[in-house]
């Protein structure tokens, strides 16, 4: 059935197309947008937009009881109280891979700052956010509800991702060069908001890396060393009030396909886990950070800690934002558990990988959700993985 096209308030056309079930790649012709401040204003909910209902299982406002750990006995070397996180860390991993942390050693400014370039962005007209459109096949740039990737179960929300290559310096910066190219010269201090972000974010990764290889009982540098020189993802996510909340979600459930998610959540509140066979809401801290383990760090530590569902609601009435800072290795890592993290005669779980080959297999090939590994690995049992 074809669908009606909409028209926007830039005069130009907002065309839904029919669903076809294709995930990734859509039919290049096809241009959707989901422009937001025109969705909004819609009486019903474009069905593309509309989850199964075996997704919009009601919820609970049951709160997930994931661990607060302060992180500031890390810079203290008070190793009796990091022992202890440790072991608090271990079980939230065992179990749902969920803890937040305080004392985290990134400034209240600079995410207030973060926050305001994230408005300085979704702000855009239309044609503006377009213009930074995500290429095909990767991660950086705008995407409105993955309208140009997906045809069903669309995401209610904006997004902009960029990658932050940890080797990058002062002399070549990546990220302003980046806005700058793609949302014009004036966006040159939003790239100078990001960039202090990302650093901020990739030095407390390398200092929560720490904390769970002491937490798996190995060598503690082991996963600073693994992960120091990442090709990491920023992701800012940017949820417009939605009037059937109930029939969409902001992000669908799924697993992160990356090593570890870093993620700031306004006040708002809308994301869950699924832990203990329902979906618990994780409590908005404005001082703390939610940390969770990927499908990828789930691999590096042989299945024993957690990458778990997870989902982004969205609400009538107001917009919700998070920050996302998705922490990955250099694409050609060989990911595969430590020898001395697997027990006598612990069979492996996982054939060996490269971040590239799943990185690629997200983008190109699959939408991540709660089986994107083991889709992963059907889809590449024949051809090699490296
Ligand atoms: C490698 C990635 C793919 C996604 C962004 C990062 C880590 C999370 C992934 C994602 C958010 C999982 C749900 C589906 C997805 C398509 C989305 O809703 O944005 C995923 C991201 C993506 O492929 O752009
Ligand atoms: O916005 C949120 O709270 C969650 C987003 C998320 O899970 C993601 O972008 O991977
Ligand atoms: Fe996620």
């Amino acid at each position: 059935m074809q669908m009606a096209p909409l028209m926007n308030s830039n005069t130009s056309t907002l065309v839904l197309h029919p669903s076809s079930q294709a995930e990734e790649p859509k039919k290049e012709n096809m241009l959707s947008i989901f422009d937001s401040n025109m969705i909004q204003k819609q009486v019903n909910i474009p069905k593309e937009f509309i989850w199964p209902s075996i997704d919009l299982v009601n919820t609970t406002q049951e709160e997930l009881k994931e661990p607060l750990i302060d992180l500031s006995i890390m810079k203290a070397g008070d190793e009796k109280a990091i022992a202890s996180a440790a072991e608090l860390v271990r079980k939230a991993c065992l179990n749902h891979g969920f803890f937040q942390v305080i004392n985290h050693g990134v400034e209240q400014d600079l995410i207030n700052d973060a926050y305001c370039e994230v408005d300085s962005i979704f702000k855009q007209p239309i044609s503006k956010k377009l213009s930074a459109k995500r290429v095909a096949g990767g991660i950086s740039g705008y995407s409105g509800a993955h309208a140009d990737r997906y045809s069903s179960k669309l995401p209610w929300k904006e997004t902009f991702s960029f990658v932050y290559n940890h080797h990058q310096n002062s002399s070549n910066p990546q990220i302003v060069n980046y806005f700058k190219s793609v949302l014009g010269e004036e966006f040159q201090n939003t790239g100078l908001v990001y960039e202090k972000y990302c650093e901020a974010m990739n030095e407390l990764a390398l200092v929560i890396m720490e904390l769970l290889a002491i937490s798996l009982g190995i060598d503690r540098l082991h996963y600073r060393r693994f992960f120091q020189d990442g090709d990491s993802i920023m992701r800012c996510n940017y949820y417009p009030p939605c009037k059937s909340s109930g029939l969409t979600f902001g992000t669908g459930p799924h697993s992160d396909p990356t090593s570890l998610t870093i993620l700031h959540q306004d006040q708002v509140g809308g994301l869950q886990v699924f832990a203990n066979h329902k979906w618990l809401s994780v409590r908005p801290r404005s001082d703390a950070l939610v940390i969770n383990i990927g499908d990828t760090f789930m691999a590096l530590s042989n299945g024993r800690y957690k990458s778990c569902l997870h989902r982004a609601l969205v609400n009538k009435y107001r917009v919700r934002k998070s920050l996302v800072f998705f922490v990955c290795p250099r694409e050609d890592k060989v990911v595969k558990p430590l020898e001395s993290l697997l027990s006598k005669n612990e069979a492996r779980k996982y054939p060996d990988f490269t971040w590239a080959s799943l990185f690629e297999f997200t983008q190109k090939h699959y939408r991540a959700d709660v089986a994107t590994l083991q889709s992963f690995f059907q889809w590449h049992s024949s051809s090699n993985l490296l």
